[in-house]
């Protein structure tokens, strides 16, 4: 495992550096992974668009005041889960904005309307009705959670997860991306990730890079993660999610970070974390997402044959027959997975109730295999 202060030392790694460093994380990812990356079928489930943050990057969010803040309704959520059943998705993604009824008139209305006083309790309804409705999987991304409203969700999720975003202050300062924002400080997301270990859930997070954050509070924040699953073992997958700037928004100038950022970020991701977790980074937010296959991924993300990438949403996803092209130009195949990871599913385990384990269980055998057998040259 790299130290921190090497770590910290690869700052502004490029040529020679960057490649070596790649190449390292390459081999670790090659040794503990194999040649298979994965992907998850999914359906995007935006519940409510309406938040008591505003992220300084998010255009997901929407103003009481906006034609488009709303709920989906039952109905939308099961046509939309049905739908994607048909088209052979096995994860409902629940994505949301965090506690807009703790803020705004609009939120509670809407919420009333449907019967509830409090989003969570709605989510947790829906979440199961797609369960029991649909074949598919509910993973839930609702932001930063306590430890009763994550033990509310367990049994109806068979897996969350809550971008850490990044573990410095600074960001919490006027003009800065998580300014006035109570649910991003890092006081709360850690608090989360430290709770769903508690309650052994297969937990998915990561960082969100390029926000202001310097390349130490990067490192750190990964070492953070690491600590977390240390202590509890239930960080599934940490996802290195790369800014993209939106107009309208309070950073739609700010800088992108470049694919060498991201690389450098994604190798160093591999080196901390212990190789049992996934790394994870999105292939519709980098035109050569390809080249992160070198950088050390052995994971894509969710991918939608229906919905679009609501937080990104002029992010066009790729054709998976591009995802396997790109995968197989590098010697690596294309698998699908669920929501869920291997490692979490085994029948009678701490981290699916049986209802969820049994239907992991039938799904499994459904999954894509990958796109061709892997050919194996032995040394004599
Ligand atoms: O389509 C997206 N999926 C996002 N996903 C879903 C992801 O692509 C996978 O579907 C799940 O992680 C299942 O492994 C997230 C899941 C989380 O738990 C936390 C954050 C994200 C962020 C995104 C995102 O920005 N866009
Ligand atoms: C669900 C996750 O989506 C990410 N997210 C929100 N806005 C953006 C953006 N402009 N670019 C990239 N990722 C974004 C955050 O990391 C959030 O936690
Ligand atoms: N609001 C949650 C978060 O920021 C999830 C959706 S973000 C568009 O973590
Ligand atoms: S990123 Fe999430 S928490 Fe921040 S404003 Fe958007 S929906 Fe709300």
């Amino acid at each position: 495992m790299i130290s921190v202060s090497e770590a910290i030392s690869y700052e502004h790694a490029t040529g020679p550096d960057l490649y070596a460093l790649c190449q390292q994380a390459s081999k670790v990812r090659d040794e503990y992974w194999g040649k298979q990356l994965t992907y998850s079928k999914k359906v995007f489930i935006p519940l409510t668009n309406m938040c008591r943050d505003s992220c300084g990057y998010c255009t997901f969010v929407q103003a009481p005041d906006s034609p488009h803040a709303n709920y989906m309704t039952p109905e939308q959520v099961l046509n939309t889960a049905r739908e994607g059943a048909a088209l052979d998705c096995k994860e409902a993604l629940f994505s949301l904005g965090e506690r807009p009824e703790e803020r705004h008139q609009k939120a509670r209305d809407l919420l009333h309307s449907l019967g509830y006083n409090n989003t969570l309790d709605y989510l947790h309804d829906q979440c199961e009705s797609v369960l029991s409705e649909t074949s598919l999987l509910p993973h839930v991304n609702a932001g930063a959670l306590s430890y009763n409203e994550l033990k509310q969700l367990k049994p109806v999720a068979a897996s969350m997860g809550m971008m850490l975003e990044n573990i410095s202050n600074e960001l919490l300062k006027k003009g800065q991306a998580h300014h006035a924002c109570p649910d991003k400080t890092p006081k709360r997301r850690l608090d989360t990730l430290e709770q769903a270990g508690r309650l052994d859930i297969a937990f998915t997070t990561g960082i969100l890079i390029g926000i202001g954050e310097s390349w130490e509070e990067r490192v750190r924040s990964l070492i953070a993660i690491r600590d977390r699953h240390l202590s509890y073992g239930h960080i599934q997958e940490v996802i290195i999610q790369n800014f993209r700037a939106k107009a309208g928004t309070a950073m739609e100038s700010y800088q992108e970070p470049n694919l060498h950022d991201m690389k450098r970020t994604i190798a160093i991701a591999r080196l901390i974390l212990p190789n049992e977790i996934s790394i994870q980074a999105p292939p519709n937010l980098e035109v050569e997402y390809g080249s992160y296959i070198n950088a050390g991924i052995n994971d894509w993300g969710g991918i939608s044959p229906l919905t679009k990438d609501f937080i990104n949403p002029e992010r066009a996803w790729p054709q998976i027959s591009s995802v396997t092209q790109a995968c197989e130009g590098l010697g690596y195949t294309l698998g699908e997975r669920l929501t869920i990871y291997g490692r979490f599913q085994r029948q009678d385990n701490k981290y699916l109730t049986s209802n969820l384990s049994q239907r992991v269980a039938s799904l499994v055998s459904h999954l894509t295999r990958p796109s061709q057998p892997l050919i194996t040259l032995v040394n004599h």
